[in-house]
């Protein structure tokens, strides 16, 4: 294998010898192993996005954008998933990454983020199993202007050839918490549970997601893709995502959940809800993984979901099977409740209908969806934005999105974490709001110095 440098610099040769007939192009040229998270320290854009399988199978660092899909509202989904569509046709090995907030209702700090966006980068590093490869996607408009971009994109990578690679993150330092509040803080959020609890009772609701931000100053600024691959070590069986736009905002996060995964026609969901700490020892935490799988309120939580997730989907797929009993998976921290799906879709039907389908589950907003909104908009004092939202990687042939919780948006030394807890009759105030701090207990320690 060629070293770093020399695999960059053959990449732009190609480029510079490229034809320059108008159309997208996708070169790729294999490289020593570099792990995305630390080649996105020193690489040299304002936009930057990081995806990682849950699988552990695939992840990619992406830069520059080569085509920049920013919605501004729900109605522009149908468009961009379709616009999308025609130029992967072009370029099948390409994917777009990018992500969608919980709801349109967001407030000013989101702005950046749009309602959804989904970009294309120009050049993206793939680590694929073992391999790492470097892939640059471009369109040629033709003539002299094709000559001009492929000249600055082997510019672009000839400069980056020379930087140096940041290969471990044993440097990594906690920032510290200068500061910390929670929104709603602990007294409305009793109050909240009460109002979700009394709609229950009334028999218009069976369950509504309630979420908290949790806003913290970090004393010193974080180092965020040190920070990333920490956080994932500690679960290593998450996703992981990242898109940090031009102001330098990051929304971020290590979810553990799957909205679903399509490779051709077939399709994997699952209803990921109830929750439950880890033990201190390996007995206690089988105690408790017990208790978990036996206890109605947590099997409630998760079984809202399932019957969701099997109503929507009985349209949509030719063929659909779930596990027969709920399992449960573990985290550092915290362990939930899971059930399975597998699927055959039917011809024609596409990533767009599966996302506006599936999302959002009652994992994140509630049952009946109508109703659950309502009261989650009315009682949340603040904007979810992309938190509870979805992300993930959209490809012609094998798309992925994870549902975007356990996750933060970081402006400057402000980082906001969000966490939700599923209310079903049994909820106690109390209780839901210990879960929330369980739930972003793992983020905390790892900023805490
Ligand atoms: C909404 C979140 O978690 C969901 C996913 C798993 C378990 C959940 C629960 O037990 O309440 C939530 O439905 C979150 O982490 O912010
Ligand atoms: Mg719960």
């Amino acid at each position: 294998m060629l070293p770093y440098d020399e695999s960059m610099r053959i990449l732009a040769d190609k480029l510079r010898q490229c034809q320059t007939r108008q159309g997208w192009y996708r070169m790729e040229q294999p490289l020593p192993a570099v792990a995305p998270l630390a080649w996105l320290h020193g690489v040299d854009s304002s936009c930057r996005l990081y995806w990682t399988e849950r699988s552990g199978n695939r992840s990619v660092a992406g830069v520059c954008p080569e085509l920049d899909l920013t919605l501004a509202g729900a109605e522009s989904l149908g468009e961009t998933f379709a616009l999308s569509r025609e130029v992967l046709q072009a370029i099948p090995g390409a994917h777009f990454y990018g992500g969608m907030a919980f709801t349109d209702q967001m407030s000013a700090q989101w702005r950046a983020f749009g309602y959804g966006r989904f970009i294309l980068p120009r050049f993206e590093l793939i680590q694929q199993r073992a391999e790492t490869v470097m892939a640059c996607n471009l369109y040629l408009p033709g003539g002299e202007e094709s000559r001009r971009k492929c000249h600055e994109a082997a510019a672009w990578l000839e400069r980056q050839a020379s930087r140096i690679v940041v290969q471990d993150t044993d440097g990594y330092r906690a920032p510290g918490i200068a500061d910390r509040y929670c929104v709603p803080d602990q007294q409305q959020w009793r109050y909240g549970v009460e109002q979700v609890l009394t709609a229950v009772a009334g028999q218009t609701l069976h369950k509504a997601v309630l979420s908290r931000e949790v806003r913290l100053k970090l004393e010193h600024p974080l180092h965020l893709w040190d920070f990333l691959q920490r956080w994932h070590s500690e679960n290593p069986r998450s996703y992981q995502f990242a898109l940090q736009v031009e102001s330098g905002d990051c929304f971020f996060g290590t979810s553990p959940e799957r909205l679903f995964r399509r490779q051709s026609r077939l399709l994997w969901t699952e209803a990921l809800a109830g929750t439950m700490t880890r033990g201190m020892d390996a007995s206690e935490d089988q105690a408790f993984e017990h208790r978990l799988i036996n206890d109605d309120k947590n099997r409630h939580e998760n079984a809202l979901v399932l019957d969701h997730i099997r109503d929507v989907l009985a349209g949509l797929c030719e063929r659909l099977e779930s596990d027969r009993e709920v399992s449960v998976i573990k985290l550092r921290h915290i362990q939930h409740l899971i059930h399975r799906f597998r699927g055959v879709i039917r011809p024609g039907i596409t990533d767009y209908d599966l996302l506006t389908t599936l999302h959002p589950t009652p994992a994140v907003g509630g049952s009946p969806w109508h109703e659950a909104r309502h009261l989650i908009h009315t009682l949340e004092p603040h904007s979810r934005g992309w938190y509870s939202g979805v992300f993930g990687s959209l490809g012609l042939n094998d798309t992925e999105f994870a549902v975007a919780i356990r996750s933060g948006l970081l402006r400057g030394r402000q980082l906001s974490l969000y966490s939700g807890a599923g209310i079903v009759a049994g909820s106690e105030p109390d209780t839901e709001w210990q879960e929330l701090d369980n739930k972003i207990n793992t983020a905390l320690a790892l900023l805490d110095g």
